[in-house]
């Protein structure tokens, strides 16, 4: 469904992905580990088409990520914060892009009372869940998850994957777990790789 060929990208004249190639089937939860600046991030925006390699291609059912509409391959950044326009209350958040997927609105528990808020009046994990909710459109068939619950409490953190795998695993919805916690990564991925030395390699 998703493939990378041989992925190649840097900044400055220094290499950060050395020829990454990976292949995501539909449904799969496949979990990313790798030291701060191994270029997980990196290869997360290549993926979903936010960064062109300078080498290599993403391959989505044998073509090209699609150049118009909504990509199926989307990317949940590390910081819902900076991620989120603080003077956009959470509508017009869900709505930027598209009409919300009131399906994953509902399964990630958000509340339409908080429709008028604004970023700063949620907490921690109910702006995860709401930042999430944006990448969810019906026609998401990858969400890579960057670091999702990095800044969230245990409870928070699991209830968040808790409301994402079912809802994932009954939209056949793959998953691509960026994480520093192996444990984690163990715990939700059937595969687990680590990004080391600009290659992906199995945990
Ligand atoms: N736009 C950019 N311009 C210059 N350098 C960049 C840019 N984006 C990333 N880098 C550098 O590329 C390297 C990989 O960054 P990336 O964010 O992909 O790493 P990461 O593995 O996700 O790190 P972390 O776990 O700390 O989030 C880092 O050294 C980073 O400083």
């Amino acid at each position: 469904m998703l493939s990378a060929e041989d992925i190649r990208h840097g900044f400055g004249g220094r290499d950060v992905l050395r020829g990454v190639s990976l292949r995501l089937a539909p449904g799969e939860v496949l979990g990313i580990g790798g030291a701060s600046g191994a270029g997980k991030s990196t290869l997360g925006r290549i993926l979903a088409g936010r960064t062109r390699p300078e080498g290599g291609r993403v391959r989505w059912q044998g073509a090209g990520l699609p150049g118009r509409g909504p990509c199926p391959v989307q990317h949940a950044p590390q910081s819902p914060d900076t991620a989120t326009d603080p003077r956009w209350p959470v509508a017009k958040i869900l709505a930027n892009g598209g009409p919300p997927d009131a399906g994953a609105v509902a399964a990630l528990g958000i509340r339409a009372d908080w429709s008028r808020r604004l970023p700063g009046e949620l907490s921690g994990g109910e702006l995860a869940r709401v930042s999430l909710a944006r990448m969810i459109r019906p026609e998401t068939r990858v969400l890579i998850c960057d670091e999702i619950t990095a800044q969230l409490d245990a409870l928070a953190a699991r209830d968040l994957w808790q409301a994402l795998l079912p809802l994932a695993r009954a939209r056949g919805m793959a998953l691509i777990v960026i994480s520093h916690d192996a444990g984690l990564r163990r715990a939700l991925a059937a595969r687990d790789t680590v990004l080391t030395d600009g290659r992906l390699c199995p945990a």
